[in-house]
């Protein structure tokens, strides 16, 4: 699992080590392993010219320390002080005896083969100042290296408020940041890398599956099991109008582990002909038999609202997408808040808007794009339910604010009917008795990986090709190490 702790965690967890260690110690582990990052990047640190941009914390201090670590390795090290009166006096102590030294010109930056943004960390807010802002958009010659955060990216949430530094790299200290693996900020970080400085943290309130984490969530089926102890998952879905949503979600739920999908709404002749496995009938979830979880609104068009209203009425997980998200908003959290059985909400950021509108939050599809922790554990919070937020990067929140964030999508997957596909597959994983939390970020993984390997190289893919790649990329999740 990836962890990320917000600036207040990591502070407090620093504060309770510097109080155990010698003065500089941890800003030393922090400086070594940053140079060792930047050492690793450049064809030969003897000779090489590194700048840094140093702002008056101690992000601009590690950034000084790693600096004079190049330096007595041979690089040409050089300074710019964003603010000279204010700079880390130990940093810049260490780099100028170690021969370095300070520069005013700002072409050195486009000189430089490497530099190391230093101006903000984790005391970083809102977009950069104007002494910092023109490096935002200046040429450069060789990598950007972030020291904990690109500056300007807010470390909490990733929002990016204004200019920022966009690094090629980012070499974070004790434990990742959000702002580091959500959008827009996730894009200003480039490869991440952790160093660790010996904080004892708490509990991450935001994680990032990786692979052996996703394949562990995945159901498998024991030798007693057979279809109904597997799971039956329902799917409410696709209307006369819109029958491939149906075929879509169906297809999406017969990859998610479930032993069964029962297919209920006015598609059933499309979805039979296109899986002849599923169990049809048009009676909606009212009467459409047992299932352990209910997926509604893929195409749902006028049938999502009484689809939406039987499925909250019976007593098992329900997983609400598309037209029955735009009903939600329309009924309001009333329609979920306290019901005992988990809801899933899995709007995209038009319907994240209409869904924050309903708890009197004004943020449009942009807005929430550019915030989406915060809009994700809003809807939560407001609906007491969990919400997977589709886009750049997905974002899986719980009520209770702790969230997921999926890193395996690829921009290929924005493509008509593959939240439908999602939507199917996520209800399934509900079905096999995983919670919300679990299933969304498993199933958001999953399909990551799908259309990565749909998309092979680069180029357009389908909803179906997506659906076609779940049981690889399932496969190659449960694969030992080493066999993809
Ligand atoms: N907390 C920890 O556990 C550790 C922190 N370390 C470093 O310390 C950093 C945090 O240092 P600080 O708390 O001194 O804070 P920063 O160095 O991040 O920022 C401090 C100063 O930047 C200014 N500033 C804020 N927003 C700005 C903006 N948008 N544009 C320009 N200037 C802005 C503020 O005036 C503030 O005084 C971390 O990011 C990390 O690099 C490491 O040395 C190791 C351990
Ligand atoms: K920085």
């Amino acid at each position: 699992m990836r962890h990320a702790h917000t600036a207040e965690q990591v502070r407090a967890a620093e504060a309770a080590l510097i109080a155990r260690l010698p003065e500089g110690t941890l800003m030393g582990r922090a400086a070594a392993g940053l140079a060792a990052v930047c050492a690793g990047l450049l064809p030969r640190v003897y000779g090489s010219r590194v700048l840094v941009l140093a702002g008056s914390g101690d992000n601009g201090g590690d950034a000084l320390l790693a600096a004079a670590r190049l330096a007595r390795r041979g690089a040409r090290a050089e300074a710019l002080l964003l603010d000279p009166a204010r700079a880390h006096a130990a940093g810049l102590a260490a780099l100028l005896a170690a021969g370095g030294r300070t520069t005013a010109d700002p072409d050195a930056f486009t000189r430089a083969d490497l530099v190391l943004d230093g101006i903000v960390g984790l005391g970083g807010r809102g977009p950069l100042r104007p002494a910092a802002a023109p490096f935002a958009t200046l040429p450069r010659r060789g990598p950007v290296v972030a020291v904990d955060v690109p500056s300007g990216v807010d470390p909490d949430t990733g929002e990016v408020a204004g200019p920022a530094l966009r690094a090629d790299a980012t070499v974070c200290f004790g434990t990742h940041k959000p702002g580091l693996l959500i959008d827009p900020g996730a894009r200003y970080a480039g490869t991440l890398h952790l160093v660790g400085i010996g904080l004892d943290l708490p509990p991450a309130p935001v994680e990032a599956l990786q692979r052996a984490d996703a394949a562990a969530l995945l159901p498998v089926p024991g030798a007693e099991s057979d279809k109904y102890r597997r799971g039956v998952v329902g799917v409410a879905a696709g209307s006369a109008r819109y029958p491939g949503a149906a075929v879509l979600a169906v297809a999406g739920a017969l990859y998610g582990g479930a032993g069964a999908v029962r297919y209920t709404g006015h598609a059933a002749a499309e979805v039979v002909r296109r899986h002849p496995e599923a169990l049809v009938t048009e009676d909606g979830p009212a009467r459409a038999g047992r299932v352990q979880a209910w997926v509604v609104g893929p195409g749902g068009g006028a049938d999502a609202e009484r689809a939406l209203r039987e499925a909250l009425d019976t007593g098992v997980p329900v997983l609400a997408d598309a037209d029955a998200l735009t009903e939600l908003a329309r009924l309001g959290p009333a329609a979920t808040a306290g019901r005992p059985a988990p809801v899933l909400l899995t709007p995209h950021a038009g319907e994240a808007a209409r869904l924050l509108a309903g708890l009197g939050e004004d943020a449009d599809a942009e807005q929430v794009a550019a915030r989406r922790l915060w809009a994700a554990r809003r809807l939560a919070a407001g609906y007491g339910a969990t919400v997977l937020l589709k886009g750049s990067t997905t974002v899986v929140a719980d009520p209770d604010g702790r969230a997921r964030v999926n890193t395996t999508g690829t921009g290929w997957l924005g493509t008509a009917g593959s939240g439908d596909v999602l939507a199917g597959l996520a209800g399934s994983l509900l079905a096999t008795g995983r919670t919300p939390l679990d299933a969304g970020s498993a199933a958001a993984h999953l399909h990551g990986l799908a259309g990565r390997e749909a998309a092979g190289r680069g180029g357009p893919i389908t909803a179906l090709d997506v659906a076609a790649g779940l049981h690889g990329a399932w496969a190659g999740l449960r694969a030992p190490d080493g066999d993809r």
